[in-house]
């Protein structure tokens, strides 16, 4: 596909996201966001199309159009086609609430459409390893897609090595003490979404210029828990409950999640 760059809309650790168009439409839509890396952050950009490529098709996970290599300004880049979310990611929504969550009745529906989202990514052996109000992106209809599959995983292939994925503030202890990543990790980071979203404030407090490893020490060792907003409904706090579980082995599992607290309500 023939396509031409448009303006920047978005910075991740390894790449820019600008606007894309088709130079002609032969069934792309009309606007489409294209993810580019240089040859250091393309190994990041491979691995996603290839994870993309196995999920396949599904209502709650950001489509790809097709990837390529393109020589600008003297630079070479490797570029990702993907589905444009008009309102940007769910981070950015909440910066402009200035410190204040979403209404509880949106915080529940794009929680059904996430867990929909991890069921279908878990249901085909893969961990997304990095859920984050900026990788969770917002459409026009009120939607959420499940984006940036960069660091995700296949679970069927044993990983050498110390690691870490993600972002801090959304890690599980088991990723903090044994550096397990796997799809009990997603739903941990799941629940510091679902806080992040009803309370505008994040699952940890931090202090501005907190030391890294007092955050992963609070993490992974003892009782203390992300802080569960107190505002929220019963219901809420019993689904964080089930989402903050220490040990992974009993923590709900998304399809867990989805029948105890979705199931009769087409959300
Ligand atoms: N399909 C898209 N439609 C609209 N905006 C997008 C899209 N993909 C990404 N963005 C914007 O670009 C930003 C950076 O994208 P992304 O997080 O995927 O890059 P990244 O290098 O993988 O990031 P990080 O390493 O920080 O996780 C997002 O936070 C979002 O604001």
């Amino acid at each position: 596909m023939e396509w031409v760059r448009g303006e920047t809309i978005g910075y991740g650790t390894f790449s820019t996201v600008s606007l894309a168009t088709p130079s002609d439409s032969g069934g792309f839509p009309p606007l489409m966001a294209v993810k580019s890396a240089d040859s250091y952050g393309a190994t990041s950009l491979v691995n996603e199309k290839s994870v993309l490529d196995s999920l396949g098709d599904c209502p709650e996970i950001v489509r790809c159009y097709g990837e390529d290599q393109t020589v600008e300004k003297g630079e070479k880049l490797h570029n990702l086609l993907l589905e444009y979310a008009w309102r940007g990611s769910l981070a950015t929504q909440l910066m402009k609430l200035n410190g204040e969550g979403l209404p509880e009745s949106t915080v529940r529906r794009h929680t059904g459409s996430l867990l929909r989202g991890l069921r279908h990514i878990h249901s085909r052996g893969f961990a997304h390893c990095d859920i984050k109000l900026g990788n969770i992106l917002l459409f026009d209809d009120g939607a959420v897609k499940i984006a940036d599959f960069g660091l995700a995983r296949d679970l069927t292939v044993s990983k050498e090595g110390v690691e870490i994925r993600g972002t801090p503030l959304y890690m599980a202890p088991e990723s903090v003490n044994d550096n397990v990543y796997g799809t009990a990790a997603d739903v941990w980071a799941l629940g510091c979404a679902v806080v992040e979203m009803s309370s505008g404030k994040t699952a940890w407090s931090v202090e501005e210029g907190l030391n890294f490893m007092s955050l992963l020490i609070r993490i992974g060792v003892g009782d203390e828990l992300p802080k569960v907003p107190e505002d929220l409904s019963e219901e809420g706090k019993d689904f964080l409950s089930k989402c903050f579980v220490k040990d992974p082995e009993e923590r709900w599992t998304a399809e867990m999640l989805l029948n105890q607290f979705f199931r009769s309500r087409r959300l």
